[in-house]
């Protein structure tokens, strides 16, 4: 835009000398604030109570916060009360309610108001007032101002105690207990990022995604899980196959169903005609089952392996109509000798587990029957006009991508496709080689058109294809592995058959010029720039350090999931990066909610000090001040335009 006309419009904001210099004050100012705090976290998989738990907690930050201000002030039992009403503030006044007589309750209200004061103040002294208040429910900002910044005067005492006595006398006390609670809680973490995989595994993927929505600043790189759901959400059948198979494996049904409201009763009602008689044995959940869900098992079983052979036949009618994808080797159903119950792959005769396959027509074994097909598309409506669901994966496009570049950080869920050499491997689309971040960036174009176009059909079918190929294609950035041998894993024995092999990203990273070359294709100084993924849960047991060529990389799949915390040995990572540095924050398992409410149990959280800058990192050195500093660049001009007489000032 022309210089003038640019300066024109900035001047409607600031009229005059006086407006155009305080602004350059105030943003000069905040140049100079310690940076804020921003939490890392991936492969939540569902583990609603877990994520909420360290949301809540600032991944062990609100525990240090109440060290650092009361040490051995209070006690631990004090401490423990004061941590629990800052994480789950409304349960635990109920509790108390219970459990004190009035006069108890009242004195309790009241010191409980005073520590959470000095906490908020202690957790809000690196950001401006403006900022804080803006984190501040409205009927309460003017109190809480008052109350974080007058309580160190002697004179105020009064002052203050008449404004707690009365918070109590009103009837106000729980509300504004809580909202206490919840500005310590967003005071702790400025930002959140979730690197993938917020689906499928857990109870609760649906429950992240509102505590996500509800969040104040928050950004998603998709996991290869998430692009799946998103790919069901518009209402591709392989995806939604996919989908409801995962939930019945790790008996989750009642994700959908209760969840997101999508009715299931035409599958059950088909898996019982079909496989009424066939005990399913290999398609048990995955995971313990309670003897009481004991006949709720056995039905999950037959909807299990339903919705199992109508996601390999729905996977090989898509791996016919894209030969782009180049799939065929997982073209399995017709390999098959129904006759003998064995398979052919790759010359080598292998035994099924299972032979009982009364849908399949072996002369065209990818056809759905008549049956499938009402259950599919009864399903697909299900999925795609599920109001729910699609407000979450709306949100998952508004505020999400395939990789993000954040303070000279690159993040993604799972890998770089590369080749042996440590070179980027290319990839054809549509007849067009990419590899590196023309990759990402021409499958995650594709994903959007996949979801929001609606006019052109082919093009909003291909999309939605290549969402399914996100998810589990080789040359998926972030799936990352050969194949997806799900086939395999249910029907056949032999262990070599079901590896996934794992692509050369994986060996490659602790190689330094390769993690350089990644870095530098996505535009980061490879001096300073950091690589943060997930998706591979890291073998802590075995020794396995999250921490990759020599700080430069970082994995932090530690196994939220429950299903992965054999392998990993703890309970999930986040990595926090703040104005002294990064910290690795290794976490124990969590039992329950209501255990952390009743006894006041946390999560036990391991830190691993990654590296202590020499000087402190300010909001200066961000990508929030860099936008800060051009602004200010573009108020000298204007002030220098108001002395030069080139603009009239307003007064
Ligand atoms: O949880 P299951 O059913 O064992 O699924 C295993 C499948 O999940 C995958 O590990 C992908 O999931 P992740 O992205 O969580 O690793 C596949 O590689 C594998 O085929
Ligand atoms: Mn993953």
């Amino acid at each position: 835009m022309d210089q003038m006309k640019y300066l024109k419009e900035l001047a409607v904001r600031y009229p005059n000398i006086a407006a155009a210099s305080t602004e350059i004050i105030n943003l000069q100012a905040i140049l100079n604030l310690p940076k804020g705090t921003e939490h890392y976290v991936s492969d939540l998989h569902g583990e609603y109570e877990k994520f909420s738990h360290i949301v809540r907690n600032g991944s062990g930050a609100v525990r240090s916060k109440i060290e650092d201000q009361f040490g051995n002030t209070l006690t631990t039992k004090e401490k423990k009360n004061l941590a629990t009403v800052i994480y789950y503030p409304e349960q635990k006044m109920d509790l108390m309610e219970e459990q004190m007589t009035r006069n108890e309750l009242i004195e309790w209200y009241h010191i409980t108001m005073i520590r959470l004061v000095h906490i908020a103040r202690l957790t809000a002294s690196k950001y401006t007032r403006s900022k804080v208040r803006k984190a501040m429910p409205k009927e309460f900002a003017y109190i809480m101002e008052e109350l974080m910044t007058e309580h160190r005067t002697l004179d105020k005492k009064n002052y203050v105690e008449q404004i707690l006595e009365t918070i109590i006398t009103t009837g106000r006390v729980r509300q504004f207990i809580a909202a206490m609670a919840h500005l310590i809680q967003k005071l702790c973490i400025d930002h959140l990022h979730v690197i993938g995989d917020i689906y499928d595994r857990g109870p609760g993927p649906h429950r992240i995604m509102d505590c996500i929505m509800d969040y104040h600043t928050v950004d998603i790189q998709w996991g290869n899980h998430d692009v799946l759901w998103m790919g069901a959400a518009g209402g591709h059948r392989a995806c939604i196959a996919n989908v409801v198979r995962i939930c019945a494996r790790y008996n989750n049904l009642d994700v959908l169903e209760n969840g997101y409201g999508i009715n299931l009763i035409p599958l059950a009602r088909f898996a019982l005609e079909v496989y009424g008689d066939d005990p399913c044995e290999l398609f048990h959940v995955s995971g313990d089952v309670r003897k009481e869900d004991f006949r709720e098992e056995e039905m999950n079983r037959k909807m299990h392996k339903a919705i199992t052979i109508i996601q390999f036949k729905l996977e090989g009618q898509l791996i016919k109509r894209r030969p782009d994808f180049k799939m065929e080797d997982r073209l399995l159903l017709d390999k098959v000798d129904y006759e003998k119950g064995t398979i052919n792959i790759k010359g080598k005769e292998y035994k099924l587990k299972d032979t009982n396959f009364p849908t399949i027509d072996p002369k065209d074994p990818y056809k759905l029957t008549k049956e499938e097909e009402y259950v599919v598309e009864h399903l697909n409506t299900a999925f795609k006009y599920c109001a729910y669901l699609n407000e979450h994966v709306r949100f998952l496009f508004s505020k999400g991508g395939l990789y993000k570049v954040y303070n000279d950080m690159l993040l993604y869920h799972g890998c770089v496709p590369l080749n042996k050499d440590g070179s980027f491997r290319e990839v054809e689309i549509q007849g067009v080689p990419y590899s590196g971040k023309a990759l990402y960036d021409v499958l995650e174009h594709l994903a959007r058109q996949g979801y929001y176009e609606t006019k052109d059909m082919e093009a909003r079918c291909y999309g939605q294809d290549i969402m399914w190929f996100i998810w589990s294609n080789e040359n998926s950035p972030v799936y990352g592995k050969d194949k997806m041998a799900t086939y395999e894993r249910y029907f056949l024995d032999d262990a070599s058959v079901k590896v996934e092999k794992k692509d050369y990203y994986y060996q490659l990273l602790e190689n330094e010029e390769v993690v350089n070359r990644i870095l530098e294709e996505f535009g980061l100084n490879p001096e300073t720039g950091k690589i943060v993924n997930g998706h591979m849960p890291v073998a802590v047991k075995k020794g396995e350090s999250p921490i990759k060529c020599n700080g430069k990389l970082f994995i932090i799949d530690g196994g939220f999931s429950k299903a992965y915390q054999k392998t990993t040995g703890i309970a999930g990572y986040t990595l926090v990066s703040n104005s002294y540095g990064l910290k690795l924050v290794a976490h124990e398992p969590f039992e329950s909610r209501d255990e952390a409410i009743r006894k006041e149990t946390d999560i036990y959280s391991d830190t691993i000090v990654i590296r202590k800058v020499t000087r402190r990192k300010c909001v200066e050195d961000t990508d929030i001040g860099k936008g800060i500093k051009e602004k200010i660049a573009d108020l000298e001009q204007l002030l220098w335009a108001y002395q030069k007489g080139l603009l009239t000032e307003q007064i």
